[in-house]
């Protein structure tokens, strides 16, 4: 009996997990390239790692009588991902518990291969504490489904005033390296620099939620012809670009690290493209909404697409698009932003700003990026998975699928199309708007440190995913 199967026949292990015959897509590096034009492989994990890896078929499954406790996952036709990083996830805990919880929204994320997530820190209380930034990290660790690293607020309460206890909370257990007080700018440039300059004595980093607060107020939706048609007060492209202008020239100032929130126009795509040109350290994220809807579907006045910020028009929606594929965006983030029904089923001025993400990126990025010749497989990995984990300095990230890496991967169908429906939705509230959609592309397992949260396209149950992710934690 092995030591890696030697709890398990006592039933005290998790089971090891076979993978056969996957497509890993860091070897998918052509755009537009057939996934099986890849080498399959077959990937033995154990103990929370991945143990063994080889050519598609030279990994025998254990039998009970080798003493093994493996399952077996058929992976043939299915790509392989590192798990999914999402730098941009509200979960909502505490506070807004009708929303979404902890335990919810990583079963989201789990549904959608996502096994870490940064949580935003607009919470009530706002995660501006070292206490509450370790509390929503204990929630994630007991949940089980995904790594929880809480993101600090950059200001005390979001009020934009004072700055919150950075320090504390880099120091804390939590070991927070990105800020944000995402839903809000940091407006004030003498506070955004204070933040930014403290920050870099860790090598930390700011997320900037890019909009000027008075060129927006009361702003509905995107200003152009469209809003003036539809009577809608607009939010001009400019409040984002000149603030993202503002803070790339503080950066670059100071010489920190500076992360620009959902990228939504055109416009925000030159500055940060003549801001990396410059040599300021700035990274831009893009979301999957922003990469597929425009501003038309306003038109309905359904608050399912009401965003901040919001849907924009179609040359920028190509802009954004080609800047993925150019390497001007750095990554993709969901900004999953869960709201309850009373918030999203009423007039379109009183409904709140957000939509959920994370079940959806996956096939979303596949029809925006890969199908359109945007992205190939390895650069979604790149884009969903690896340099997330680096922005926001995210330990034990498997950089590859390899032997000794930590076993947090995604198994992806891209084959076939389905419509995306209520059951596909894992967390606690349904503001999606790809409901009724025919979307490319199913997440079929994801495993995380080694044990599986979604087996078959399905969430593995709460007290499964927790009892698995305690077990890991006793063996280690
Ligand atoms: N994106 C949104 O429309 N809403 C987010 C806030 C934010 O990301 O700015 C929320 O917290 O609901
Ligand atoms: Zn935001
Ligand atoms: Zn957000």
């Amino acid at each position: 009996m092995s030591a890696a199967n030697g709890g398990a026949a006592g039933g005290a292990a998790n089971p090891d997990i076979l993978i056969r015959g996957a497509r890993l897509a860091a070897d998918l590096t052509a755009r537009g390239q057939d996934p099986g034009a890849a080498a399959a492989v077959d990937l033995r994990i154990s103990n929370g790692r991945i143990a063994e890896r080889g050519p598609a078929g030279s990994l025998a499954p254990r039998t009970a009588s080798d003493g093994g406790d493996e399952r077996v996952v058929e992976a043939d036709g299915l790509i392989a991902l590192t798990g999914l990083v999402d730098l941009h996830t509200h979960l909502r805990e505490p506070g807004f518990e009708q929303s979404e919880t902890v335990l919810t929204g990583t079963r989201a994320a789990a549904a959608g291969g996502f096994t870490s997530v940064f949580a935003m820190a607009n919470t009530l209380p706002v995660a501006d504490t070292a206490g509450v930034v370790e509390q929503i990290q204990a929630l994630g660790d007991a949940a089980g489904y995904a790594t929880v690293r809480p993101i600090g607020a950059v200001t005390e309460d979001l009020a934009g005033e004072r700055l919150s206890e950075i320090g504390a909370m880099a120091q804390s257990r939590a070991a927070v390296r990105v800020f944000s007080d995402d839903g809000r700018c940091v407006h004030d440039p003498l506070l955004m620099r204070r933040a930014l300059e403290y920050v870099t004595t860790f090598d930390g980093v700011i997320a900037q939620h890019a909009q000027d607060p008075r060129l927006t107020e009361g702003a509905q939706m995107n200003e152009g012809a469209l809003s003036s048609e539809l009577g809608l007060k607009g939010w001009p492209a400019v409040a984002e670009e000149s603030i993202i202008a503002r803070d790339a020239l503080l950066a670059e100032h100071v010489g920190a690290r500076l992360h620009i929130c959902h990228l939504s126009t055109a416009g925000s795509v030159e500055v940060v493209r003549w801001a990396k040109a410059r040599g300021v350290r700035i990274t831009a994220e893009v979301t999957p909404h922003h990469l597929l809807l425009t501003e038309e579907l306003v038109r309905s006045y359904d608050p399912r697409y009401k965003v901040n910020p919001p849907l924009r028009r179609d040359e920028d929606v190509r802009a954004l698009r080609r800047a993925v594929a150019d390497g001007v965006i750095d990554i993709v983030a969901t900004d999953h932003a869960p709201h309850p029904a009373e918030s999203k089923e009423c007039e379109w001025d009183a409904a709140a700003f957000g939509m959920v993400g994370l079940e959806s990126a996956l096939p979303i990025v596949a029809l925006a990026l890969v199908s359109e010749g945007h992205a190939s497989w390895a650069e979604v990995e790149r884009l969903l998975s690896q340099t997330p984990a680096e922005i926001g300095g995210l330990d034990g990230h498997p950089s590859a699928l390899e032997e000794g890496q930590i076993a947090d991967l995604v198994l992806f169908d891209p084959r076939g199309s389905s419509v995306f429906d209520l059951a596909r939705l894992r967390g606690r509230s349904t503001n999606s708007p790809y409901l009724g959609m025919e979307l490319p592309g199913r997440v079929r397992t994801t495993i995380r440190h080694g044990y599986l949260t979604v087996d078959e396209a399905v969430p593995v149950e709460a007290a499964r995913a927790a009892a698995a992710a305690r077990l890991l934690e006793r063996e280690r």
